[in-house]
């Protein structure tokens, strides 16, 4: 019988992928014993059933998830059995050591780093969270004014209006924004005439687009299997990540040499002369020559590590603006007009011209972003760690969660609570700026000084908190989220002191691939160019 089917090779795949089939839906996989969301009574296979189930409606499952308020399991398509804990539990995620619930062993394995990403060593790099966190949160100052030039540009040039036109046009939101987004990130990322070439950006975007794509499909492969179907599934990615290496490769070669000639001569007399360029690039460089290593300063190295940048930051950044443009122009023309009168009047009082402080001060519109960064959240689940402690955790609700169990909140459904949110479904712009400004008093304290400071940093867009969870929370939140305020901030604001907008009745809905939610990418609005007065 075995020799029989040794000699049909077909037979013997199919055998071979019978015995998987069984062994897998046989075998129990280790999952705490907890409500599973999307089975049914008189389910086979209920794991398998509700998998399919929670995928074809993720929006539903991660709703009855948030209803349960006890650790419940969703298993959902492209990544498997997650374990959503209750907003109560927030603080126990956040509080675990990484040695327990660990980020980076999520976050790869969600975007299966070591096939998507064409280089397997870029994974001990990739995310570069505490570079982030330092060098760029700490440059935000002396960026402001080269972003504030790099808004106007794209604005002007994406939206197209001219000063002289007095129609109204139509301009896709997402399509236009993305572009601005990508310019406007990249000259902080790589400068003047790279930020421009739409080629990168697209590039870049084709890519973030590539690694979920393939990553789900290579999730739904046996594991053993998937070395060798991986490098088909990623041609798109090798293809983009070629792409965009090739438009910034002889630029990195240009800085490095340049670097090594101002190292050898430190006093600056060799020509030619020109300023050290203030970007991420030329800081990785440095970074990267300061390591010893020359890994960190191969021009391929550095080329992925912008493109990773641009993977972990433009897509973000791009969505949550079109939420911000949809949720304003979908509200009311007078909150509009007040947060443009503050604008102006902030702009006026700097002398025209953008800075830190005069972000800062953008009180209204500040809020108004926070207010759409809480209703429209790109994110559906939150905080995903998985379990790395060999004896697994217990949560403070008594569940055991083995080593491997992935962990998640349902933030989407912690953000529209109406039992922490007033009017939660309402998209309240002044909400976080009234309760910065307002008589509330924090639980028995006396009001002053210090007091005020606290309320006011509680309410701010950057800041996060257990209910505010749209760039994550804890020690691993998002590092890029000062400067992407800052960015958004430039461009709603370049946006309104620059263009009037038709309100629409409702605001276009929302589409969702799995477990991910995608703003409305095909919303267009219309638009003209103020009257300067
Ligand atoms: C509005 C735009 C953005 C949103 C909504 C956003 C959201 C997030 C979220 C939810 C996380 C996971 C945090 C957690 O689980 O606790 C994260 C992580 C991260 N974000 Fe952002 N992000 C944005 C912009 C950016 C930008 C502009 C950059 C880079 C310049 C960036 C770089 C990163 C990186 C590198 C991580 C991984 C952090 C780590 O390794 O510790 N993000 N972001």
């Amino acid at each position: 019988m075995l020799s029989e089917l040794l000699s049909y090779p077909a037979l013997l795949v199919s055998a071979i992928f019978l015995l998987y089939s069984i062994v897998f839906l046989l075998k129990r996989p280790q999952i705490p014993e907890i409500p599973i969301i999307g089975a049914r009574k008189g389910d086979w296979f209920p794991l398998l059933q509700a998998r399919w189930r929670n995928a074809r409606d993720f929006k539903t499952a991660l709703e009855r998830a948030y209803m349960q308020r006890g650790p419940v399991l969703v298993p959902v398509a492209e990544e498997g059995n997650i374990v959503i804990l209750p907003f109560a539990e927030v603080k126990f995620i956040t509080d675990q050591p990484e040695s327990i619930l660990n980020f980076d062993e999520r976050a790869n394995n969600f975007v299966q780093i070591e096939h998507t990403f064409m280089d397997p060593r870029i994974a001990s790099v990739a995310l570069q969270g505490s570079f982030l966190r330092t060098q760029l949160t700490r440059q935000i100052g002396s960026l402001v004014p080269v972003l504030a030039e790099e808004v106007a540009w794209a604005v002007e040039k994406y939206w197209r209006v001219t000063d002289t036109d007095d129609e109204w046009h139509d301009v896709c939101v997402f399509e236009t924004i993305r572009h601005i987004v990508g310019s406007v990130a990249n000259r902080a990322f790589v400068g003047l005439p790279f930020c421009r070439d739409p080629e990168l950006v697209n590039n870049g975007m084709a890519f973030a687009v590539d690694v979920p794509l393939s990553s789900a499909i290579i999730k739904l492969i046996w594991k053993p299997l998937r070395p060798l179907v991986a490098p088909l599934i990623t041609i798109p990615n090798r293809i983009h990540t070629w792409r965009f290496r090739n438009i910034l490769i002889s630029e990195i070669e240009r800085r490095l040499r340049r670097y090594d000639e101002q190292q050898k001569d430190p006093e600056g007399k060799t020509p030619p002369f020109e300023p050290e360029p203030n970007d991420v690039l030329q800081w990785l460089i440095k970074q990267g020559k300061a390591s010893g290593d020359p890994y960190m300063w191969r021009s391929k190295t550095l080329a992925d590590r912008i493109l990773t940048i641009n993977f972990a930051s433009i897509h973000s950044t791009s969505f949550t603006m079109t939420e911000v443009i949809l949720d304003l122009v979908s509200s009311k023309a007078e909150y509009i007009d007040e947060i443009r009168d503050e604008v102006s009047s902030v702009l006026a009082a700097h002398g025209g011209k953008w800075n830190k402080n005069a972000l800062n001060q953008l009180e209204k519109l500040d809020s108004a972003i926070r207010e759409s960064a809480r209703l429209s959240s790109v994110l559906s689940t939150g905080l995903a760690r998985t379990v790395v402690a060999e004896n697994g955790v217990t949560t403070p609700s008594g569940v055991h969660l083995p080593q491997g169990t992935k962990v998640n909140v349902a933030a989407r459904c912690i953000m529209r609570d109406e039992a922490i949110w007033a009017e939660s479904e309402t998209f309240m712009p002044f909400r976080f700026y009234d309760q910065r400004n307002g008589e509330f008093q924090i639980t028995g304290g006396t009001g002053g000084y210090k007091e005020d400071l606290v309320r006011r940093a509680r309410n701010a867009l950057t800041t996060t908190s257990p209910d505010f969870l749209t760039f994550g929370h804890g020690i691993r939140a998002c590092p890029g989220r000062f400067f992407a305020a800052a960015s958004l901030k430039l461009m709603v604001a370049e946006a309104l002191l620059g263009y009037e907008f038709e309100i629409l009745p409702n605001k276009p809905k929302d589409s969702w691939f799995g477990v991910t939610r995608v703003p409305p990418l095909k919303a267009s609005i219309k638009i003209r160019k103020r009257r300067k007065l």
